[in-house]
């Protein structure tokens, strides 16, 4: 269980975190969220000891990291996937975190085979790609063996099959009973890993729920539509009640289950080629933190436009609208 109450950090003018307060609790993935410089990684570093909060409190399992016994047994962290010495193996990097920490050289190979490193423990670690990189790191974190995991954007730059990875990995680590909380500035990859969210902006908390309750919050929540007649399917659901808009690409329908749009659209023999519930957790990212975000040019517009783009493109779209330079 990860604890934190009133926590607050200014670095002379800017305030990193200001005021945040909220638990993470074991057996289930925290997602948590924020746009560029909403102050993630601060908390990370609060929570593990590297920074002196200016107010507040962080604890891991209900002390501060500082005064834990065994630290890397009570929490794994991977906040920056290439802290690491070029020149040295995986498996040396390893070998020296678990001397100095009394795990027993076993438990590296251990970590290796489940992050998928044992082919190359071996290999200099310059040599690695970020995916790579990325597994070492939490390689680092497990060494361990620790009830509260956390990782800082571990999915940032990976290919769609290391993500699969990292996802399925979290998920073990839930269901094994341990908390894991997981940064991330994208929420549409959040809403497929994460269970439940903490959303802040600019240091304060913007939002503490369910995933699920997330996205039903969402105003954006619509079905997709596409058929060549739209014009008269459009005609149809309006006076059915339903609220429509979009174009002849696609009509976005509002206000009506998809049993009833593909109903109607049968009684009345339109063909449709797509029907498909839309619940953009992006967009609710973008209405929770609108007023909030640091950088926040175009942030409206591209979220209003740009709705045929799916997923980590219109989370990366977004977080270009804002600045960010990932
Ligand atoms: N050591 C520091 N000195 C001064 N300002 C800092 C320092 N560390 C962070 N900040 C500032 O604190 C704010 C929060 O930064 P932080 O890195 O915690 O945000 P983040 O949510 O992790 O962002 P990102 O998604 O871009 O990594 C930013 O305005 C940042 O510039």
């Amino acid at each position: 269980m990860i604890e934190i109450t009133e926590l607050t950090k200014h670095y002379g003018k800017t305030r990193a975190v200001n005021g945040l307060s909220f638990q993470v609790r074991p057996g289930v993935v925290t997602g948590f969220l924020g746009p560029n410089g909403a102050g993630k990684t601060t908390t990370m570093r609060l929570i593990m000891g590297l920074d002196r909060p200016t107010h507040g409190t962080a604890t891991v399992n209900g002390r501060p990291y500082r005064q834990l016994r065994t630290p890397l047994r009570e929490v794994g962290c991977m906040l920056d996937a290439r802290a690491f010495h070029g020149g040295r193996s995986a498996r040396a990097h390893l070998l020296a975190l678990a001397h100095s920490n009394g795990f027993p050289q076993r438990r590296v190979d251990e970590v290796l085979e489940l992050t998928g490193l044992a082919s190359v423990g071996r290999k200099r670690v310059k040599g690695f790609s970020l995916g790579m990189s990325q597994r070492l790191g939490i390689a680092a974190a497990l060494l361990g063996d620790p009830g509260v995991l956390m990782f800082d954007e571990p999915v940032n730059g990976l290919d769609p099959e290391g993500v699969r990875w990292i996802r399925t990995l979290l998920r073990a680590c839930a269901d094994e009973g341990r908390t894991v909380l997981v940064s991330s500035h994208l929420m549409s990859e959040m809403e497929y890993t994460a269970d439940h969210m903490i959303v802040i902006a600019r240091g304060e908390l913007v939002a503490d729920c369910g995933t699920k309750e997330l996205v039903e919050r969402s105003s954006q929540r619509y079905i997709r539509v596409r058929t060549p007649e739209h014009a008269r399917l459009s005609a149809l659901l309006t006076e059915a009640g339903a609220n429509v808009t979009g174009g002849p690409e696609e009509l976005r329908v509002t206000r009506m289950e998809i049993a009833q749009i593909a109903t109607l659209a049968a009684e009345h023999r339109l063909p449709v080629h797509e029907l498909s519930p839309q619940s953009s957790l992006e967009e609710a990212f973008m209405e929770l933190t609108a007023d909030r975000v640091e950088y926040k040019a175009q942030v409206h517009h591209q979220s209003q436009t740009d709705h045929r783009t799916h997923g980590d493109h219109r989370g990366q779209a977004a977080y270009e609208a804002q600045g960010g330079t990932r």
